[in-house]
């Protein structure tokens, strides 16, 4: 695509995109002093060991104390400091009170740096590699579905009729309830463009809209709702689909796992809630332990790993242009020392 020549003679973005080729990051985000550290901690070493081509940015609010955006750095993060946004006042009860501060997740449609990003919880893991989701058609918001099955969704009428859109056969919505709610989706793993019209915009939409108990999921489902392509649960298993639509699921194809359901954050895992002792919940918890405590993984390490490929590429390389440079060498075979 030739870059377009605008009046004064600069060159658009244009080109800049085309010498340097899209700038694509997977997104995360991390509030607090406590230890959803050690869940972007395992997220930056899962997408590692999967061999991502893209790096892990971290959007941190002002809370986050220095010695673990030390650690983040030393992990091969990219740390970005964002402020935080709060929804209007107002006496919504959110499905857990700290739903509030995920309102400052928007502020990720600032890094207009990035062409296109995918966002990803810090309570989910990688263990497989999803780096064609940066292929998928522009101008879309894609991500999983959710379900609407777990006690959090106890305040919502889809609830209440024991509907939800992971088996829409089994309990129809009442035709005298109005129209079927839209596809709804998770907003724990997503893939967007920043863009700062759009961000500017959705700050501006969020000023006026009520928050409801699933906070800015609730606010990005309402945003994007002509937007957004369902992409399969491959993508983000809301854990909780283990035991409210098994038939929805293959767990040896899943490449996104998303520990959500109440108990299932791996670092702080005790088994004792619902769920929490069956054996694929297991499985998984140590898949995710295995990542965290695999020091192959650390940034340090492969940082090692890779510049020595490098320089012994480079020697090979520097080699190679000296042979040149002399002509042809024979090879004298010296007598063996045998
Ligand atoms: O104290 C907190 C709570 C949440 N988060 C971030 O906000 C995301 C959304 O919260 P959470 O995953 O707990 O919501 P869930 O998906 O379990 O509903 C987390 O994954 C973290 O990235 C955080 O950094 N610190
Ligand atoms: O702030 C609202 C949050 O809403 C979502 O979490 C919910 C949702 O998945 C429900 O379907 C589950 O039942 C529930 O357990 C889980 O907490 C997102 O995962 C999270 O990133 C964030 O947007
Ligand atoms: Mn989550």
């Amino acid at each position: 695509m030739a870059p377009e020549i605008i009046s004064n003679g600069n060159v658009t973005s244009g080109l800049t995109k085309t010498l340097s080729g899209p700038s694509r990051a997977y997104v995360t985000f991390l509030a607090g002093n406590g230890d959803y550290l050690k869940g972007v901690v395992g997220l930056a070493k899962g997408l590692r060991k999967a061999k991502s081509k893209y790096p892990l940015v971290v959007a941190i609010l002002p809370d986050v104390p220095e010695d673990h955006r030390q650690i983040l750095v030393d992990q091969g993060c990219i740390v970005r400091e964002i402020e935080p946004l709060h929804p209007p006042e107002n006496q919504t009860q959110f499905a857990m009170a700290y739903y509030v501060i995920n309102y400052s997740k928007l502020r990720i449609w600032e890094f207009v740096e990035y062409s296109k990003m995918v966002y990803l919880d810090g309570d989910i893991q990688v263990f497989q590699n999803i780096d064609h989701l940066f292929h998928y058609p522009d101008s879309y918001f894609y991500a999983v579905m959710d379900c609407f099955c777990e006690t959090s969704w106890s305040g919502t009428i889809q609830y209440k009729i024991g509907y939800c859109q992971q088996c829409p056969q089994k309990v129809q919505w009442p035709s005298d309830f109005g129209p079927k709610p839209s596809l709804y989706f998770n907003a724990g793993m997503f893939v967007f463009e920043p863009s700062l019209p759009t961000y500017h915009d959705l700050l501006k939409t969020a000023k006026v809209t009520p928050p409801t108990s699933f906070a800015e999921q609730d606010f990005l489902n309402m945003y994007f709702r002509d937007k957004y392509k369902p992409i399969p649960p491959i993508y983000n298993l809301v854990v909780a689909m283990l035991w409210r639509h098994p038939e929805n699921i293959q767990l040896d194809n899943i490449k996104v796992v998303h520990y959500c359901a109440a108990g299932s954050k791996p670092w702080r895992f005790t088994g004792k809630e619902e769920n929490m002792q069956r054996g694929d919940i297991q499985v998984l918890v140590k898949k995710w332990w295995d990542i965290y405590n695999d020091e192959s993984l650390d940034y340090k390490n492969t940082v090692n790993a890779n510049e020595e490929t490098d320089q012994k590429e480079m020697s090979l390389q520097q080699f190679l242009a000296a042979l040149k440079e002399v002509g042809d060498v024979r090879y004298v075979t010296a007598p063996s020392a045998a």
